[in-house]
Parts: C-alpha cells; sequence; structure tokens
C-alpha cells in the first residue's frame, strides 16, 4: 500500500511553499508534456548552466544508478581509470571485470536514432567501464544522429562496436541469460509518429514468448531485465497512448518494461492511458535542471499535476467549530427502491466531515429511507419547487445528485432547479445523462459544479472530444485524456473529473491534476458497483465544508483511492467511507 508519509515527506520537499488560490498545492508533483521537458531544458543550457552534452551523461548515470538500485545485485563500481559517476565500492579481491564475469553481467542496448539513443550510448559506455559485457544496435543512421548522441556514439566507438540494428538480435540465445539487461532506448519524448518497421518491435514477442515459457516461469527473475530510457519506445510521452501504424503489417507485441528511468520530472505519458503498463516501475533521476522561475511563472496553469496528498490542515477540523462551521450537504435520492446510492453518498459527505446532510427523498420513498439511516436526515422533497424552496435556506451549501435519479422529466427538472440555486454542486451518474440530452440544462451548469463522469458518460456528455481520445493516434503528441478534460471543462464551464485508473480533474481555466491509481497505489478492486456514488458524497462533503470545486474534487479523488487501499481485496462500496476514519488518523498523525 502507498506510504502517504513518505508520499508527504518527499512531495512536500519538492513543491514546498507552492500554493495555489485553493490553497490545495503542496503535495503535487508535476507532469511534464514533452514540450514543456524541452522547454526547460533548453532555458537551462542556454542560460549557460549547463550543456546538452552535460545533461545527457547525468542522464545515462541516472539509468546506472537506478538499475543498480533496482537490482542491487548487478553493481559493479568502475574499473580502475574508468569515469563512471557511481561512487566506486569498497576495494575487494576481485576487479570489477572478475565480478561481472562471476556474475555474467552483459547489457544489450538498443539505440534509436534521437538523443533517447545517446543516452543509451552513455549507458552502454557506463556499464563497460564497470566490466559489463555490453552489446550496441543502433536503430537508424549514425551520420544523422543530433550532435550530443553523435558524440556519445563516438565515444562508444572508442571501447566498442555498434551494429546495425536488424531485429533479429533477439535470435541470440545469449540475450535471455540471467542478470542480462536489456536497455530500450530506442524512442523518449521525441517520437513523433507509429514505429512502421516491424522489426523495430519485433522482438518484443520473441521475449514475451520467452518469459512465458515453461522453463522460464518458475525463474526467480524473468530475464532479461528490461529498463527503458525515459520512456517505454512506442509510447507517447503526451498521452501515454501507443502510437500504432494506420496498417501495422503484424500484430506487434508491445514492450513493457520492468523499470523505466525518466528525468527531471515524469511525464504525462507515465500516468495517463496505457503508460502505466508499459513503464513497469518509473524512477525519477534528477539531472541537475534548475527552476526557471520566469517560465514556470507563465505557465503554470499548463503544467498537469499529479496529486499526491492533501494538505493535512485543510482536513483536519478546526477547535471551537459547530456543525454548521462545516457546511450542510443536500444529497437527492431517487425513487422507492433506488435509495441506496443516495444513502451511500449522503453516508461519504458526512464521514468526509460535512456538518450537516439531508437526505432530499420522494414522499414515496421516505419511510424506506427513513429505515436505514441515523445521522443523516431527512426533508420530503416531491418536484423541482419543493427543492427550490428548501434551497431558499442559504444553510444548505452543498448539493450532490445523479445517483439513482432517474431519467425521467421530474428528475430533469430537479437537475434545472439545484442547478438554478447557484450553490455548490456534484453531478454524477443519471444527472450526467440528463445534461447530455438537453443543451438548456447543460447551459445551466455553472463555476461552482464538478461533473464526474465515467467514461461512458464522458462519451455521452462530450462525444466530439471523446471521438477524438479514442480514435488510435497515427502522430504524436497523441490527443490525451488531460487535452480532453481539459476542454470539456472549459465546455462545460466547470470542474469536470473523467474517472479511471488516471482520473483526470480540469478546472476550464485549464488547471489539471491526475489523481493515479496506478504503480504502488493501483486499486482494481475500487471499480465496484457504487462506489462512484460514494465519490459523489465525498466531493459533496467536501463542498460543504468549503473546499473549492477543484480542490474538492482531487481530495475526495485521493482519498477514495486511500480507503480502497487501507480495505484491500473484497471491498464493497459500502466499505470505502467507513476507511475514512482511519485514513484521516493516519494523515493528521503526520508530524
Ligand atoms: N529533454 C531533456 O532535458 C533531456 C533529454 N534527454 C533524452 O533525449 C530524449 C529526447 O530526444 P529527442 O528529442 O532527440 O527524441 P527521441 O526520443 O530520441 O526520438 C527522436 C528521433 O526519433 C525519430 N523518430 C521519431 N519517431 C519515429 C518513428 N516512429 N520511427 C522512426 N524514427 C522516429 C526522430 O526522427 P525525425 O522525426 O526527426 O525524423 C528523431 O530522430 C529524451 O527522451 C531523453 O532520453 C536526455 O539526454 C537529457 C535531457
Ligand atoms: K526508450
Amino acid at each position: 500500500m502507498a506510504d502517504s508519509r513518505n508520499t508527504i515527506k518527499k512531495t512536500s520537499k519538492r513543491l514546498k511553499g507552492v500554493r495555489n488560490e485553493n490553497f490545495v498545492a503542496e503535495f503535487m508533483t508535476e507532469l511534464l508534456s514533452a514540450a514543456q521537458m524541452r522547454a526547460i531544458e533548453q532555458a537551462a543550457i542556454e542560460s549557460g548552466e549547463v550543456t546538452g552534452l552535460e545533461l545527457m551523461e547525468r542522464a545515462g548515470q541516472g539509468v546506472v544508478e537506478a538499475i543498480f538500485a533496482e537490482w542491487p545485485e548487478l553493481a559493479v563500481s568502475p574499473a580502475a581509470g574508468g569515469e563512471g559517476g557511481v561512487a566506486p565500492r569498497p576495494a575487494g579481491p576481485d576487479s570489477p571485470q572478475d565480478i561481472c564475469e562471476q556474475k555474467k553481467l552483459r547489457a544489450v542496448v538498443l539505440c534509436g536514432p534521437g538523443n533517447n539513443g545517446g543516452d543509451g550510448f552513455v549507458v552502454a559506455r557506463l556499464l563497460k567501464e564497470r566490466g559489463w559485457e555490453v552489446e550496441v544496435f543502433l536503430y537508424g543512421d549514425a551520420g544523422k544522429l543530433p550532435p550530443d548522441a553523435k558524440a556519445n556514439y563516438e565515444r562508444w566507438l572508442e571501447m566498442g562496436e555498434v551494429t546495425e540494428y536488424d531485429g533479429e538480435f533477439w535470435m541470440d540465445p545469449s540475450i535471455y541469460r540471467e542478470d542480462s539487461v536489456l536497455v530500450d532506448a530506442l524512442f523518449g519524448t521525441g517520437l513523433t509518429r507509429p514505429v512502421e518497421n516491424f522489426n523495430a518491435f519485433g522482438w518484443v514477442t520473441q521475449l514475451t514468448e520467452w518469459r512465458l515459457s515453461p522453463e522460464n516461469r518458475g525463474a526467480a527473475y524473468p530475464a532479461p531485465r528490461v529498463v527503458s530510457v525515459d520512456m517505454p519506445s512506442g509510447v507517447c510521452a503526451d498521452s501515454g497512448r501507443r502510437l500504432y501504424s494506420a496498417d501495422p503489417p503484424f500484430d506487434l507485441e508491445e514492450i513493457s518494461a520492468d523499470l523505466t528511468v525518466t528525468f527531471h520530472s515524469k511525464k504525462l505519458g507515465h500516468v495517463l492511458a496505457v503508460g502505466p503498463y508499459y513503464s513497469g516501475k518509473v524512477v525519477v533521476q534528477d539531472i541537475g535542471l534548475c527552476e526557471d522561475h520566469e517560465w514556470r511563472k507563465a505557465n503554470w496553469k499548463q503544467i498537469a499535476k499529479q496529486f499526491d496528498a492533501p494538505f493535512v490542515g485543510l482536513l483536519a477540523k478546526g477547535y471551537g467549530g459547530h456543525k454548521y462551521s462545516h457546511g450542510h450537504a443536500l444529497i437527492l435520492s431517487g425513487r422507492p427502491g433506488r435509495t441506496g446510492a443516495a444513502r451511500m453518498a449522503a453516508r461519504g459527505a458526512l464521514r468526509i466531515g460535512a456538518g450537516l446532510v439531508t437526505l432530499a427523498v420522494p414522499p414515496a420513498a421516505q419511510a424506506e429511507v427513513a429505515a436505514q439511516v441515523t445521522a443523516i436526515m431527512l426533508r420530503r422533497v416531491g418536484d423541482a419547487t419543493a427543492l427550490t424552496k428548501v434551497l431558499e435556506d442559504a444553510r444548505f451549501n452543498a448539493i450532490g445528485l445523479g445517483p439513482a435519479l432517474g431519467l425521467d422529466a421530474g428528475a430533469a427538472a430537479l437537475v434545472a432547479a439545484a442547478l438554478e440555486a447557484g450553490r455548490a454542486s456534484v453531478l454524477d451518474a443519471d444527472a450526467l445523462t440528463l445534461l447530455a440530452q438537453d443543451a438548456a440544462l447543460f447551459s445551466k451548469l455553472h463555476e461552482n459544479c464538478v461533473l464526474t463522469p465515467h467514461a461512458g458518460e464522458f462519451r455521452r456528455l462530450f462525444p466530439d472530444i471523446a471521438a477524438k481520445l479514442e480514435t488510435a493516434p497515427v502522430q504524436g503528441p497523441a490527443y490525451s485524456k488531460v487535452d480532453a478534460v481539459r476542454e470539456a471543462a472549459k465546455r462545460a464551464g466547470c470542474v469536470v473529473l473523467f474517472k479511471g485508473p488516471d482520473t483526470v480533474i480540469a478546472a476550464p481555466d485549464g488547471r489539471c491534476s491526475i489523481n493515479s491509481a496506478q504503480y504502488e497505489r493501483a486499486a482494481p478492486w475500487l471499480a465496484t458497483a457504487g462506489s462512484g456514488d460514494v465519490l459523489t458524497g465525498f466531493i459533496a462533503g467536501l463542498l460543504a465544508r468549503g473546499f473549492a470545486p477543484q480542490s474538492a474534487a482531487e481530495t475526495a479523488a485521493w482519498l477514495h483511492v486511500e480507503c480502497a487501499l487501507e480495505f484491500g481485496p473484497g471491498l464493497m462500496a459500502e466499505d470505502l467511507s467507513e476507511q475514512l476514519p482511519k485514513v484521516f488518523r493516519r494523515l493528521l498523525s503526520q508530524p
């Protein structure tokens, strides 16, 4: 399970003091696009503080250090006279070459035609200096390598050979020895089009077959270990989507790395779409790029963030407050037999700290709901007029509606009445379908709303945007979920939270964050009936507590995953809210 304590320490160090106007951006890490990364790199080079060649050297060093950190049994110090930057180990009886020979350490480095390939040549040299047996393949024309990559290609030629990458190297059985490492330095942030040549990835099929073969299944580690430099080749750094050839000659198997080593910051492609699947595990290495404050000031709304943890001070309730100082959420219930969703949402709103929560129930459902709730209050709300009347009480400062609300005209009128009241509102499920069906209703959305669609609801609400996201991309940077949600939020004029393992939350002004339930936060058991209703309640509760819409959505989505991780497999939606006390206790006891 994620160790929030570590996350908080790490990220608070990273972005300490950075606050957005909602006072909740403390614990976020940046996710850069390829263009943003290039801009940061360019600014550093132009300022004269570093050269491209130095950055490439640090990148290669970063990869080697990450390999050794991941698999300490592979770590060896540089040979005498070597120039590697990894701290030498204490001198022992064996030379690095002897150790490597005993261990049979071997790397196959696949270098591409750009600077990603340049990093690969650095990795090859540093490993060779440590006594590894290293074989290097170049995909592309050495004469066309960019200058820094060319320089490292030439340095490598002083110590080893480069074989033209013909895609056949994988037929050599020695690659599949234990303790061999395959370094994928084919393409990084510069991948702009699908890789058309089958040979570029044909080896992956072989690799996968080898790993799955009966004699290797039981191996302690499926050799060779695959390490991708910056991005798993073939995955778009901006979208996490595979760039597919329009007419692929074969069904290509996919590279899936065991370890991806990236530089300075994660890229969007590491957390979006299928990026996590291909990346394996992502390690970010610092390559000494300094902050360019002017650039950041001009671009902060364009930089998407990974939401790592909420600002704990915001979650704590201050002393001396009473229930009304923590807001009053109104959750709209469906008709008899369909009240469970709203009840779960209401419980979520109360657990997350709303001072009061009232369920607005159709009169016919009152007995059913009353029999099931205690701390939650009830109000009879038969129709839109009754809802408008209830909302004359300004103490109802947040509304949650949509789960099992129904799709009839009465439900549409309730949505209209809720929107006309102008309160902070979260709209989910049936409310989203109603919005998708009725442009006039959609136009009532206002800046205090949060929409929480899953993929199907997003498609109904924003069909043209969804189509762009669903069409197989043929060039990079591919249209991403971040692009899609930003566009949707702008159109709706409110915050949109698009659910998934890569939940993206965007505001109309472009601010965007990603709540990733992947890697060490993977919680597949969260995909269970009713979990969306609980999220609606969490958001409604935080809106009631006065969180701004974007902050409410980000914090709720993060806590939702924390609750799922806290409970573990076997989770039912009802269990989610019940984990909040434990999660809060853990967070609030942070030093
Ligand atoms: N930014 C930084 O701070 C640092 C960056 N560093 C490293 O640089 C990497 C970025 O380098 P990069 O820009 O040269 O791009 P890269 O990923 O090597 O690919 C471009 C080449 O591939 C080609 N090409 C593209 N698609 C293709 C296809 N489908 N099939 C065939 N060819 C294709 C493309 O050809 P072109 O489109 O120009 O014709 C071009 O030749 C980055 O990921 C990181 O590893 C570090 O060294 C240090 C700090
Ligand atoms: K790569």
